[in-house]
């Protein structure tokens, strides 16, 4: 079955929905800059409401080991996503034992990924000109780019998508996860518990 990641959840409302609807992760974004940002506090009053339920990813762009270690005190990350290099994927999974998944930013074939370099890699495109964030700018891929591209390790597909489009872009580009953030939103940092029910419907319609 396709797994999905729910990211950015800041509500209550938001967060039961995900859980409620069998999403496989959870995300919260630890990123002032973004309209889903969430304290540590924050995240950990909302991961108390659903007790061993989907595994809860901590979103940071660019981050210390002290920031992660100051959210790691407040609230149980199961995944640690980040916007930086490999090398610094490396470091943090040895300093936190946690899986480490990185971003990869695509806008070409040749930026799709040939090795492995940590737990899981998400595939999205890169942030348009002049946006205040490296993700969650609601911008897709070329899908069709993916469709001869053999993965070198475990993968999620993640930009752009929305209830509408996730079925096919799992058709093209074969991908085993996605990740979705801007598509199950009313406005930006607001989540949509039915638009969140009706992404996790069509993420696993079979085939
Ligand atoms: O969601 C954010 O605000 C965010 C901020 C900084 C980096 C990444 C962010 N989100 C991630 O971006 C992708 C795509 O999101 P979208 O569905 O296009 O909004 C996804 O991996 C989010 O986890």
């Amino acid at each position: 079955m396709i797994q999905v990641k729910i990211c950015g959840l800041n509500d209550e409302a938001g967060f039961d929905a995900a859980t409620g609807h069998g999403a496989d992760w959870v995300g919260f974004v630890f990123f002032a800059k973004s309209p889903r940002a969430v304290t540590p506090e924050r995240a950990a009053v909302l991961s108390r409401r659903q007790a061993g339920g989907p595994g809860r990813v901590g979103l940071f762009v660019q981050p210390e080991d002290d920031e992660i270690r100051r959210c790691l005190d407040r609230v149980p990350l199961d995944a640690l996503q980040i916007y930086a290099g490999a090398g610094r994927a490396a470091a943090i999974r040895a300093r936190f034992g946690l899986p480490v998944w990185v971003a990869c930013g695509v806008r070409t074939p040749a930026d799709l990924p040939g090795h492995a370099r940590c737990d899981r890699m998400l595939i999205e495109s890169l942030p348009p000109e002049g946006a205040s964030r490296p993700g969650g700018n609601a911008t897709k891929l070329d899908w069709q780019m993916l469709a001869g591209w053999r993965a070198p390790g475990p993968w999620m597909l993640a930009g752009g998508l929305d209830p509408s489009n996730v079925a096919e872009a799992i058709r093209i580009t074969g991908a085993p996860a996605v990740d979705v953030s801007s598509g199950v939103e009313s406005e930006p940092g607001r989540k949509d518990p039915n638009q969140i029910a009706a992404f996790l419907a069509a993420a696993r319609v079979p085939d």
